[in-house]
């Protein structure tokens, strides 16, 4: 069973940041305490070093156990660590170690520089999330693309269909650079809330697409994922523009 898409719209990308922020703080602290540990899927673009930036204001962020919570990403761009391209090098560069997470808890896509290949990426990071356990995450955060990309999932790129793996090679990806990582679909239908923050008037289109009834993940790849206890579009009004 999974929740229907609920739309929160916010007057402006700062707010939008900055409540999605102090909402990911509450989810963090009732994570813990209902199931001990809480896991949560970071994204990259826009909106994942925003809210990680506004994360830093937050003042009930206290109330998070730093020890008992582990970050991973949605996605990755295939480049050497501390590449400026890369997701978590922008997340980093949005705040990140200001939480004072355990290095060991921030767990990091392997680049060209230490694996062989995507794939070997892909394989090693799918493994390092089966040996933690986790059931399913706490949150996902994902950015939507102008496409209706989430994550590293485009529309009709064969990495969609992948099944029976929680993480995949993507090549040829139609935003640069063209080699990823990202986690499939079948990984993230493992979430107790899936969230999409979404900011701007060139996402309007993809956000409608997404939302219409019966849209398909293949064309439309927002249109897929849903959380178990929550389905949010955080949204600020420029990207809600194109809601009916
Ligand atoms: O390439 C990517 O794009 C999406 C969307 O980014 P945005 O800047 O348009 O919000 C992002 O969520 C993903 O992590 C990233 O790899």
């Amino acid at each position: 069973m999974t929740a229907a898409p609920r739309v929160v719209v916010h007057p402006s990308k700062q707010i939008l940041a900055d409540a999605a922020a102090a909402r990911l703080v509450g989810a963090i602290v009732d994570a813990q305490a209902e199931r001990g540990v809480a896991h949560v899927a970071l994204t990259g673009g826009s909106m994942g070093s925003a809210i990680i930036a506004s994360l830093a204001a937050v003042p009930g962020r206290l109330a998070i156990d730093p020890t008992r919570l582990h970050l991973w990403w949605g996605d990755e761009r295939y480049l050497p660590a501390g590449d400026a391209d890369r997701n978590d090098t922008q997340n980093d560069e949005a705040g990140l170690a200001s939480f004072g997470i355990p290095a060991e808890h921030v767990h990091r896509v392997a680049g060209p520089d230490s694996s062989e290949s995507p794939e070997a990426s892909a394989l090693a990071y799918g493994e390092a999330i089966r040996e933690h356990g986790q059931g399913s995450w706490d949150v996902v955060l994902f950015g939507v693309g102008p496409d209706g990309h989430v994550a590293s999932l485009f529309p009709h790129h064969p990495a969609q269909r992948i099944t029976d793996a929680i993480a995949v090679a993507v090549h040829d990806s139609p935003k640069p650079p063209p080699d990823r990582v990202s986690l499939t679909f079948e990984c993230f239908e493992r979430s107790h809330q899936v969230w999409f923050l979404v900011s701007g008037a060139d996402k309007a289109e993809a956000v409608a697409a997404a939302l219409a009834p019966g849209a398909d993940r293949w064309d439309v790849p927002a249109a897929g994922p849903r959380g178990s206890d929550a389905t949010l579009w955080l949204v600020d009004a420029d990207a809600a523009s194109g809601i009916g």
